[in-house]
């Protein structure tokens, strides 16, 4: 057994793991990135940059389908699965080379590669053939697709998201179970792509919006397109001639049996802390076995334990990963002195179309603060100009506004340009604008922001005329 002692050791080579040791170093710290399964990131190996690669052939096909509405005929559509896949495949590999570049100029010493699990709270054994004693540890081991019970005994024929991107061509068909952002994403781009595509929704959720009438206008635009089965439970599934046949129960209590070539699992995430032996810590865990942390600092109580990036299931996407990384890191090096980072806005976007986004407090957090607390403008892309000109005036923005201050503090929206717009409104947030601060700035014509504008401008109109919180009204252009 060999025997290490460092300054910082850092568990887990993802995007956090590598920003929090690169921010240890930065300190002067001796610091050592451990990971037991493949380099390259969830990232770019079967997360953010394949899921783009496959909607992106998706969005493809799609603007073929549409073209006819503009008077362009461009003939009869053909998809090339085993093309698709292997464009999505190369360029895949292609993001994660760069990675792989990035660990390759780390010091060899600095590397440990094994499964690492606590002894105690400053001792880590690294697979069976190393102890490490470390000043301080990070833990950034991300989180793992969750498959549902009633599907686990599906062998091959259940999938999750690292399976999709290792395909050589497209499955005839796929039932695909969870309606939050990876069911949506890959499931609406499957579709585009010629795949016979069912997405099932336990709730009448759809990505994690909280917003009510937010949430309609996408339910009404995605239904229109895909075979969306909201309110509708899994009963069984069996494996019958080499297809599931799955057994649903939708709401009205109606049943249906019906045969697929593969389930793809879009269920959620855990994460990925039950072998890290966290009971030897003497840390307090939360009831999904997390230690609980200061979101500020990413410490663990008072301890010379910090945790980052998807593994604490706070704000699971790449930017946070990052900053979480770098903040766990750094701090990790000041122990027993950390620095508090200053609030960041919270915002996530979903790449399908419409594109979904939330920025800052969501809907629903809001609405438990009381009645009469915030002033909601709102605006439906269906008279919007550009978006009419593009074809794409579909979906809903609602942003909301303190009363009293007139702060932005938070949105949800399903239209098109939402990572566009939802940047714009993350930056305002961030900076703390007001809508009277947002309106006095400029907007060029004819642009999707042109919508913002009317949300705001009729956000506005509430602060100054409303006196209760939740006029659904929704006004045009
Ligand atoms: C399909 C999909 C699409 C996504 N798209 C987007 C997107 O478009 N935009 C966005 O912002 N976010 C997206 N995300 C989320 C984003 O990918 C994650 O937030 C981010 O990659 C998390 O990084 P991380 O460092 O926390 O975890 P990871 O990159 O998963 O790193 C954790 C590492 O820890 C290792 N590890 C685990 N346990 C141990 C152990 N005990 N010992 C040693 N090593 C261990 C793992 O092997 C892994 O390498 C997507 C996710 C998925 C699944
Ligand atoms: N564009 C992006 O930024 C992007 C893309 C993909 C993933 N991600 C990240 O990955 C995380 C995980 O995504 P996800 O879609 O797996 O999780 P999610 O939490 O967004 O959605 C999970 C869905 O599965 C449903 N579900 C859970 N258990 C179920 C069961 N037993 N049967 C049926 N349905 C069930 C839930 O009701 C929910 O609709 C997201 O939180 C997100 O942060 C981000």
């Amino acid at each position: 057994m060999d025997n290490l002692t460092v300054d910082v050791a850092v568990i887990g080579v993802g995007t956090a793991g590598l920003a929090a040791y690169r921010a240890a170093k930065k300190q002067g710290r001796h610091a050592i990135l451990i990971e037991g399964g493949p380099y390259g990131t969830t990232c770019a190996r079967v997360g953010c940059m394949p899921s783009k690669l496959l909607i992106a052939a998706a969005d493809a096909a799609q603007t073929i389908r549409r073209a006819p509405a503009f008077g362009v005929h461009p003939g009869p559509l053909r998809i090339d699965g085993r093309q698709v896949m292997a464009r999505v495949r190369t360029e895949r590999d292609r993001f994660v080379g760069f990675v792989l570049d990035g660990v390759d100029k780390i010091p060899v010493a600095d590397r440990l590669r094994g499964h690492a699990r606590f002894i105690d709270p400053r001792r880590l054994q690294i697979g069976d053939h190393t102890t490490v004693t470390a000043g301080r540890i990070v833990i950034a081991t991300g989180s793992s697709p969750s498959i549902p019970e009633q599907l686990q005994h599906l062998g091959k024929h259940v999938v999750v998201n690292d399976d999709v991107f290792d395909w050589d061509d497209l499955p005839e068909s796929v039932a695909v179970v969870g309606t939050g952002v990876v069911g949506l994403e890959l499931g609406q781009a499957l579709h585009r792509l010629g795949v016979r595509v069912a997405i099932f929704g336990r709730s009448n959720r759809i990505a994690q919006l909280t917003d009510p009438v937010v949430l309609e206008s996408a339910t009404a635009c995605f239904s229109d397109e895909l075979d969306l089965r909201l309110n509708t439970h899994i009963v069984s599934a069996q494996l019958q001639d080499q297809q599931v046949a799955l057994h649903t129960r939708s709401a009205d209590g109606s049943e249906r049996v019906e045969r697929f070539a593969l389930i793809l699992a879009a269920a959620g995430r855990s994460p990925n802390v039950a072998q890290l032996s966290l009971e030897n810590t003497g840390l307090e865990l939360d009831q999904q076995g997390i230690p609980t942390f200061d979101p500020a600092t990413m410490q663990c109580g008072d301890s010379a334990i910090f945790i980052a990036g998807d593994v604490n299931l706070q704000r699971p996407v790449l930017h946070e990963a990052n900053v979480q990384g770098i903040e766990a890191g750094k701090n990790a090096a000041l122990y027993p002195d950390p620095e508090s980072a200053a609030d960041r806005v919270r915002f996530s976007i979903v790449f399908s179309e419409p594109q979904i986004a939330m920025i800052g407090q969501s809907y629903r957090t809001l609405e438990s603060t009381g009645p009469g607390t915030f002033a909601i403008g709102a605006v439906s892309f269906q008279d919007q100009g550009r978006s009419r000109i593009m074809l794409q005036n579909h979906g809903t923005l609602r942003v909301y506004a303190e009363h009293g201050s007139g702060r932005l503090l938070g949105a949800e929206l399903a239209g098109p340009r939402a990572e566009h717009l939802a940047h714009l409104l993350a930056w305002a947030c961030q900076s703390k604008m007001t809508i009277s601060d947002m309106l006095a700035l400029p907007f060029y014509h004819p642009v999707v922001e042109e919508g913002l504008r009317t949300a705001l401008r009729d956000a506005q109109y509430q602060l100054t005329h409303a006196s209760t919180s939740d006029d659904m009204s929704i006004v045009g252009r």
